[in-house]
């Protein structure tokens, strides 16, 4: 004798071929319906079926051999694309090592500024640049300037950041990098690595790059911190200095931090806060927090002239010097 589920997925057989299941009692009868009954047989109470039959699926021995050796096959597939994996990736590694080696370890680009509406001096013509050379024309001189690589006034900030982004995956490699912008005041410095809201800078494109390139390699596990440092006046001022504490000391520590050399000859700033950061949203938030504490102040040359700055997320150190 059989019982189904209502679902009719599962049908267990009973033990006793059904004797134990006389009726005893004020009979009970199924209707004719339900399976496995003729109808009219006396029974018990009605069984109860238990809710467990409902769920359990029973998987015949073949097919579940069968479904045990395709998971012990694709097993053995992941651990051989591991392998393979970890293998590319030390190619990559030794590949963009070698690129870099070659590219030389210092790298200097020049971005020429296109001449604004705000300029006072409107010279046209003053500079001529090639791929890797500027010619600058002043007062009947010619000067020539060679770098690794000259961006035109027309030259995009994706351009300028796809030069910059293997630096990233080094950094993520574990090397030390570090991207310095340097010139005269209201030369672009600002808007090279901070950019704007709609034309995004080296620093916002290089978090979001450096989280990407993290959560795509489950190889290794990454830890974040992010440090903002400002040079202001020939002082060093602590961007990401706790509130609070920036209240209090403002004018003693925030302006005050030493710079030291540990022995083994790296710099470090003494007390300088390092935060935490556990995904590119805090990243973004303190990257923000910190643009918003630094010193704008105006000069002849430029409206919103930003001072002398630096920050380290990690491993990187993006500099912006005068
Ligand atoms: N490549 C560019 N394309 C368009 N506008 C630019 C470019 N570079 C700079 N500018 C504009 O020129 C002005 C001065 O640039 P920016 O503030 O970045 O100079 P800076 O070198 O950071 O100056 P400071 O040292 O005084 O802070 C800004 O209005 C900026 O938007």
């Amino acid at each position: 004798m059989f019982v189904s589920t209502e679902k009719e997925q599962i049908s267990l057989p009973l033990e006793n071929g059904g004797e134990s299941f006389k009726s005893t009692s004020p009979a009970g009868s199924y209707p004719d319906s339900l399976n496995g009954f003729p109808a009219g047989t006396e029974l018990c109470d009605p069984v109860p079926v238990p809710a467990l039959y409902t769920d359990v699926t029973v998987v015949p021995e073949q097919e579940k051999q069968e479904l045990e050796q395709t998971i012990s096959t694709l097993e053995g597939e992941i651990a051989g694309l591991r392998l393979q994996h970890r293998s590319l990736d030390r190619t990559r590694r030794e590949a963009l090592n070698k690129i870099l080696d070659i590219k030389g370890s210092i790298r200097v680009f020049c971005r020429v500024r296109p001449i604004l509406l705000t300029d006072r001096r409107r010279i046209h013509q003053p500079i001529s640049t090639e791929l890797e050379k500027i010619v600058v024309r002043s007062g009947g001189s010619r000067k020539e300037f060679s770098f690794d690589k000259v961006f035109p006034q027309e030259a995009s900030q994706e351009d300028v950041f796809v030069e910059v982004e293997p630096i990233l995956r080094s950094a993520l490699d574990g090397h030390n990098v570090c991207i310095l912008a340097y010139g005269q005041t209201g030369t672009g410095k600002t808007f090279t690595m901070d950019g704007t809201n709609d034309q995004l800078g080296i620093a916002p494109r290089a978090l979001v790059q450096l989280f990407h390139n993290a959560s795509l390699d489950k190889s290794s596990s990454y830890t974040f911190s992010m440090s903002m440092l400002e040079v202001y006046m020939g002082s060093l001022r602590d961007l990401l200095a706790p509130k609070s504490f920036s209240r209090a000391y403002e004018t003693i520590s925030r302006c005050n931090l030493n710079i030291q050399t540990d022995p083994k000859g790296l710099v470090e700033i003494e007390g300088l806060s390092e935060v935490p950061i556990s995904d590119f949203t805090k990243a973004s938030w303190w990257y923000t927090k910190g643009r918003r504490v630094r010193s704008t102040s105006w000069t002849n040359v430029n409206e919103a002239s930003s001072r002398s700055h630096w920050w380290v997320p990690g491993l990187l150190r993006l500099l912006q010097l005068l």
